[in-house]
């Protein structure tokens, strides 16, 4: 059977008139990247705020590892393996690298470390946030404060911190967002790598890291998915060309 790690189950949301999501079911399994895209004001936002707890669904439910996290708020859901890149980062200009990914190394492992953290708690602590920035590319820029990084590296310490909660599904909110040639490919190459850490639900609109990454596409339009299925299905449906595709392909 296929390891579902994340799934919706009819998840409705509408704001006043409009249907922001309506009976959204989907899921994440292990090991795969599952891209959702849609134009413009389709709902990808919205379903990512009520997958990870920021907005509260009006219907259905958000499974991971089979457990019903829907009345969970963001934090515990995070606690649990749920971890989310943001589409602006929301990082501290004056903090370093390594300082960034220190804290949330500690923020996850500080219950098993218990009350007592001394020298020794700190250095293994301090040796996770190093293989996590050396998994993302970062290694040679650990001192380095944030504001004096690229906007690509950014988004490579992005990915880093949510990698510190130990993830078990990653929820990426337009990674490729205003990275030029060089950084798309940079990052393209990460999540590919990553997925196997974690299955990765991913909403983009840089299309060509969409279709050189996704196993599965979904394609949302005005709140409802329209059409599921592999990069070859979803580019050849003529629903979605018309919705979505046709300007981009
Ligand atoms: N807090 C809110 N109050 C009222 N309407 C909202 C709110 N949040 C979203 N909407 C509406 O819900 C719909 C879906 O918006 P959402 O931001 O989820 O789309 P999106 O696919 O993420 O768009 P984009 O690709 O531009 O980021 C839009 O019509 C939007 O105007």
């Amino acid at each position: 059977m296929t390891d579902v790690i994340l799934r919706t189950e009819g998840m409705s949301k509408s704001f006043g008139a409009v249907m922001a999501s309506e009976d959204v079911s989907l899921d994440l399994r292990a090991g795969e990247i599952h891209a959702i895209i849609g134009p413009n004001g389709a709902g990808k936002s919205t379903l990512i705020g009520q997958i990870c707890g920021a907005i509260e669904p009006d219907r259905g439910r958000v499974v991971l590892n089979g457990a019903d996290v829907t009345e969970l708020p963001v934090h515990a859901r995070a606690q649990l393996g749920l971890a989310r890149t943001f589409q602006i980062s929301t990082l501290a200009m004056e903090d370093s690298v390594l300082e960034h990914v220190l804290l949330g190394v500690l923020s996850t492992d500080q219950p098993r470390l218990g009350l007592w953290r001394g020298a020794k708690s700190y250095r293994s602590a301090e040796d996770r946030a190093r293989t996590v920035l050396e998994r993302v590319g970062l290694s040679a820029v650990a001192s380095r404060r944030v504001a004096k990084l690229s906007h690509a590296q950014r988004r490579q310490l992005d990915v880093a911190i949510a990698l510190t909660l130990r993830p078990k599904a990653l929820v990426m909110d337009e990674p490729m967002a205003g990275l030029g040639t060089d950084g798309s490919r940079m990052m393209t190459e990460l999540l590919g790598r990553l997925r196997q850490e974690a299955p990765i639900l991913l909403v983009e609109h840089d299309m060509d890291a969409v279709f050189a990454l996704a196993d599965r596409i979904s394609v949302l339009v005005y709140g409802k998915i329209i059409a599921s299925g592999s990069v070859d299905q979803i580019r050849s449906n003529a629903d979605v060309r018309e919705a979505y595709l046709g300007d981009l392909l």
